[in-house]
């Protein structure tokens, strides 16, 4: 079986702009796999050239072995796509849209209605099956979107940013429905800004900028490049009351805030304070994966790779020292700093 998405040198020329630069990329068969990067960084350029909304410049794209122009036909009826925009045809009832979608893609109008029908109960809107786009909520038409890219029953599902915009229960069935169908075997790409989505549902990433391709990895790969931040506020061990900021700060140095307040947000090691002006300093920066150990705004800050799996081995530290934990924060590393790492080592490297 060819991979579902085979690209050799795809270029796409706006005028002076290259939007792909010669970007290579394989999907295979049955994968989850993530298309992110910075907005303009080419990912909805991509996805039209699969599905011959946008015409190649140069190169080679492939859909399970077709050829996006010169087997189109074949190429086009193997994907679903969900896009972006909401280019749905608005004067007629959902249903019909999907049987006509249907239709369109040569499957009879008995199974085009079924198919419909399905689609629609799939996505949780076949109560909504009379209605037409228009009158839909914003989360319902994200739904239909996700519809209407099922109803021919593709083996590549394409969505590009499915979640934009949507609240947290209806992102969580999307998720649902997509990780049911990959489990089924639809292979799927997904765009997306949101580093838990990628996380969560993608095998494999791969990040573009600029229309080239930086890097292909995992989602835990990719995670562990960026710093996250164990935010830990402590207590004095058998003290019941939570350390007030100076109380954090004069347990471990003897000193007043202001010493605290002058080193916040600089690495211990750089600090004229020294470790010591961190509860249980030393410990922290000792642990592998640790950057850096601060004090801000009267909560222990420590910067790590992997903060998940780094926390546990800082709590460890702190208790080990005689603190209590009063509670604890993980800040994960967003996909945008990530990009700006990796966009700025790509230069640096240049
Ligand atoms: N029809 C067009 N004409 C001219 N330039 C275009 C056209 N479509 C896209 N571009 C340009 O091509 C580049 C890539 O755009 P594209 O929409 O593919 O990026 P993207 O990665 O999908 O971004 P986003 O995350 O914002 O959706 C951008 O600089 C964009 O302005």
């Amino acid at each position: 079986m060819p991979p579902a998405i085979e690209t050799e040198g795809l270029v796409k020329e706006y005028g002076e702009l290259r939007a792909l630069d010669e970007l290579s990329l394989r999907v295979e068969e049955g994968e989850f796999f993530g298309l992110l990067g910075p907005n303009g960084a080419g990912k909805t350029t991509f996805i039209n050239i699969l599905v011959g909304l946008a015409r190649k410049s140069g190169g080679e794209a492939r859909v399970f072995g077709h050829d996006v122009v010169d087997d189109y036909q074949e190429a086009r009826d193997a994907i679903g796509l969900a896009p972006q925009e909401f280019n749905v045809d608005r004067f007629f009832p959902i249903v019909e849209v999907l049987e006509h979608k249907a239709g369109y893609h040569g499957i009879q109008p008995e199974e085009a209605t079924r198919r419909a029908e399905e689609a629609l109960k799939r996505v949780g809107i076949h109560h909504k099956r009379d209605e037409r786009f228009d009158w839909l909520s914003g989360g319902m038409k994200r739904r239909f979107l996700l519809a209407r890219a099922l109803v021919t029953d593709p083996d590549l599902l394409i969505l590009d940013e499915p979640t934009a915009g949507v609240d947290v229960q209806l992102r969580h069935d999307i998720w649902e429905v997509i990780q049911e169908l990959n489990d089924e075997g639809t292979t799927i790409l997904l765009t997306t800004h949101y580093i838990e989505e990628a996380e969560r549902l993608c095998d494999r990433v791969a990040i573009l900028n600029e229309g080239t391709k930086l890097d292909v990895s995992t989602p835990e790969e990719l995670m562990g490049r960026g710093t996250d931040t164990i935010y830990v506020r402590v207590r004095e061990g058998g003290d019941a009351q939570a350390a007030e900021p100076e109380r954090v700060a004069a347990a471990a140095t003897g000193a007043g805030s202001e010493s605290v307040a002058d080193a916040e947000g600089e690495p211990v090691a750089d600090a004229d304070a020294s470790a010591a002006s961190v509860p249980a300093g030393d410990r922290l920066t000792a642990i592998d994966g640790v950057e850096s150990a601060t004090v801000q705004d009267g909560r222990l800050a420590v910067k790590a790779r992997n903060g998940g799996s780094t926390a546990p081995d800082v709590l460890n530290a702190l208790e080990a020292e005689g603190y209590e934990i009063a509670d604890l924060e993980i800040s994960r590393t967003s996909l945008e700093e990530i990009f700006v790492e990796m966009t700025n080592r790509e230069r640096s490297d240049r």
